[in-house]
């Protein structure tokens, strides 16, 4: 199996150039996991607790979970994949059967701070893309996919987003194999990872 790792801040276009990489791909040869999928279980809080958490550090992540569940997979086993709202702040109590693949792909913005999780990549790529133009990105997304206000956005940006950027999530360039300037379409760049990937299935 080959793990590819796909890290960078919000809005960078990590989803998309996931779904570019899986177009045209062989169906059912490659798998992706979520790490907002991994987000903690916090049914013991309120509605009003969890609005309250910064889900931008790594403490919000259930990373022995994650990790757990990719060593599964290497293993040649299912996993049942958590699904999270970002309406409710929680995890639904839902799962999705996933499948071991010959290559899975693992995205989100804090993958590579755990540094057991980072040694299990094959691959580690960081999509970059200016922090304006991410913030321009998740304004317009999270108010029409994740039933957020400008507001609300914002006062996240600046509380958190930001800062656990800065500390988190920028400084893991270094690890990275392959960084993807993302402020425009790159078409080269993901064409470059699907030869690799060919290469594998091939
Ligand atoms: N290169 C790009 N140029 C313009 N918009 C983009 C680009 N990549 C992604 N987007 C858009 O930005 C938003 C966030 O992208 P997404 O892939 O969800 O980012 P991430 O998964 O990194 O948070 C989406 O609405 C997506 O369509
Ligand atoms: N309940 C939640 C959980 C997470 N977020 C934000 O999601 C971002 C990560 O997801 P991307 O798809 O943008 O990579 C992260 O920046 C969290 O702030 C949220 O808003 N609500």
């Amino acid at each position: 199996m080959l793990i590819i790792g796909i890290a960078g801040g919000t809005g960078c276009g990590k989803t998309t150039v996931v779904n570019q990489i899986l177009d045209q791909l062989p169906e059912g040869e490659v798998g992706v996991i979520s790490q907002d999928s991994y987000y903690k279980d916090t049914s013991h809080l309120s509605f009003d607790e969890r609005v309250k958490i910064n889900f931008d550090h790594p403490r919000s992540i259930d990373f022995v979970l994650l990790e757990s569940h990719l060593k599964e997979l290497r293993k040649g086993n299912d996993i049942h994949q958590p699904v999270y709202s970002f309406i409710k702040h929680n995890r639904t109590g839902d799962t999705i059967l996933t499948h071991p693949r010959k290559v899975m792909i693992v995205e989100g913005i804090l993958i590579l701070t755990n540094p057991e999780l980072r040694e299990m990549f094959d691959i580690k790529i960081f999509v970059h893309a200016d922090s304006d133009e991410r913030l321009i990105r998740r304004l317009k997304r999270d108010i029409t996919e994740r039933g957020r206000d400008i507001e609300e956005v914002l006062s996240r940006y600046q509380n958190t987003l930001k800062p656990m950027h800065q500390q988190f999530i920028e400084p893991m360039k270094e690890y990275a194999d392959i960084i993807i300037p993302n402020n425009k379409y790159n078409t080269v760049a993901v064409d470059i990872v699907k030869t690799i990937i060919n290469q594998r299935l091939a």
